[in-house]
This record gives C-alpha cells, structure tokens and sequence, in this order.
C-alpha cells in the first residue's frame, strides 16, 4: 500500500513545490510509482511540472467537494514516467470555504486519497502556506510530515507554531502522524548564515534532519519555467545532484534500499 507525505511548511518560499517535483521525479526515475497531489491554490506544482492550469478537466477541487468523484479522473500522467499529477488550480480556494458545511470536512482527502493508495508507492502532498482547511485535509491524510527548511535569518521561526499544528493533528484527528524528515534547502556554503542555521535546525530536529542539504541553485529556480523537474531540465547542475542524492537518503532511512 503507498504512503502518502504531505510537503509541509506554513512559511511560504522555503522550497515545498520544489522538493514535491523534484523528489517525485527522482523517485520516480528509480522506478517508483509517484503522485503528486496538488493541494495549493497557487497550483506551483502544476504549472512546474508542465501542465497548464487554464485547461483542467479535473483538479482536487472536485476530489475534495464530490462526494462520489472517483480521483483516477483527475490524474495526469506527467512527462516523466511513473510521476503522476492531481492538479490545482485557483478554484481551490473556493473549497476551503465550501467544505466548512460539508460532513467530515476534515477527513475529505484521506477519504479520497484511499481510493487510490494501491496505485502508487508514494503520494506526496504539496500544502498551501497557511493553516487553513486544505493543510488540516493534508495533515489527516498522510503517514508523515516532510519538513523543508530554508536557510536563511529567522529560519526557525514558525518551527513551534509548525510543530503545534502537527500535535493538534494528533490529538485530534491522526494520532500516529509522524515526520518523516526535514530537508534543509537553498543551502549557500559561503555564508556562516548558512552554517548556522544548519546546525541551529539540527539542534532543534536530532535525527530527523537528512544530512543531504539542497544547495542554492538557479537551475532550480529556472525548470518550473520550461515545466521540466530539474533531472531533466539540467540533469548535471548542481540541483540535479542534491535531489537526487536526497531521493536516494529518503530511500534508505524508509529502508528500501
Ligand atoms: N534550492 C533552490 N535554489 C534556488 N532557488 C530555489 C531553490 N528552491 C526553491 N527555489 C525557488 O524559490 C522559490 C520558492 O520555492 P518553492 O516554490 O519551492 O517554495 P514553497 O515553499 O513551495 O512556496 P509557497 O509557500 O509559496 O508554496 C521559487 O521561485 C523556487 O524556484
């Protein structure tokens, strides 16, 4: 049965769509049955994976509002094989007010994402930055929290507040949900700034941390434009490397390789 990781970090710009494409795609690459769920109004994930947001048949929009909507028919294939997509687009942010007045409103993904476990190994959740209905679908659906941390000043602010939604989720909806893990990104080894905060994150985390850090790379930066995951838009940058060592950390410590 897959397990599903929700990308989570209500600060915004730390690197969750970049680590949800570019983790998928490099899962992917080793043969591993990948979706990735769209769950963020902005639809970052989808234009940067390719797929135009203008011309969706379906997006988690009705997987999150109909009742009987089977989610196989809002899945893209995506140019990589074994990567597939469920797309958001702005009609999102309508659902999060719609679904206040429906039953279970907490528990609509999970309730949807279940019908299609068995297709895939991971299904990975890129959340909105806030903590509004669509992160609390998230939290409730997945096995684990993926953490991305940028390095940069005040890096862990918003850790606590992070962590209290996560304990919230527990209590009050998912007690086993777990962190899977916190990646540090946009990692500049000419700064102390950078330094720093890497260790201030590894006091606070312990294991938890992966030890591969993503650099700060402008590939990175550059592929959503051209809708490509970095493995393919420049498979030798300095990106491409680090995703891929981090798929290959992540395989390990789930103990799959
Ligand atoms: N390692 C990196 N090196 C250079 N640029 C990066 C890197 N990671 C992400 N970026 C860029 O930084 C910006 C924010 O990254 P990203 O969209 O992944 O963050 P996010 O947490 O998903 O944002 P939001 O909270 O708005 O959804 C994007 O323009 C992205 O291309």
């Amino acid at each position: 049965m897959g397990k599903a990781i929700a990308i989570f970090n209500q600060k915004g710009g730390v690197g969750k769509t970049t680590t949800n494409i570019n983790l998928g795609a490099c899962l992917a690459l080793k043969g591993k049955r990948v979706l990735m769920l769209d769950i963020d109004p902005q639809g970052n994930t989808t234009s940067g994976i390719g797929v135009s947001k203008k011309e969706l048949e379906y997006t988690v929009y009705e997987l999150l509002i109909e009742d009987n909507f089977d989610p196989r028919d809002a899945v893209l294939h995506t140019s990589v094989e074994n990567l597939d997509l469920i797309p958001a687009n702005v009609d999102l942010a309508g659902a999060e007010i719609e679904m206040v007045q429906l039953e279970g409103r907490e528990k609509r993904l999970q309730k949807a994402i279940d019908k299609i476990r068995n297709d895939y190994d991971y299904i990975f959740i890129d959340c909105p930055p806030s903590l509004g209905l669509l992160t609390i679908n998230s939290l409730s659906a997945v096995e684990s929290v993926l953490i991305p941390i940028q390095c940069e000043f005040y890096a862990l602010e918003g850790v606590s507040q992070l962590m209290s939604t996560i304990e919230l989720v527990r209590k009050n909806l998912k007690p086993d949900l777990e962190v899977e893990g916190v990646v540090l990104s946009m990692f500049d080894g000419r700064t102390n700034l950078s330094i720093q905060v890497v260790q201030e994150v590894k006091k606070y985390f312990g294991a938890k941390v992966y030890s591969t850090v993503i650099p700060r790379n402008i590939r990175l930066a550059e592929a959503p434009s051209f809708g490509m995951p970095i493995v393919e838009y420049d498979p030798r940058s300095k990106g491409a490397e680090a995703y891929r060592e981090f798929a290959e950390e992540f395989l390990e410590r789930e103990g799959v390789l």
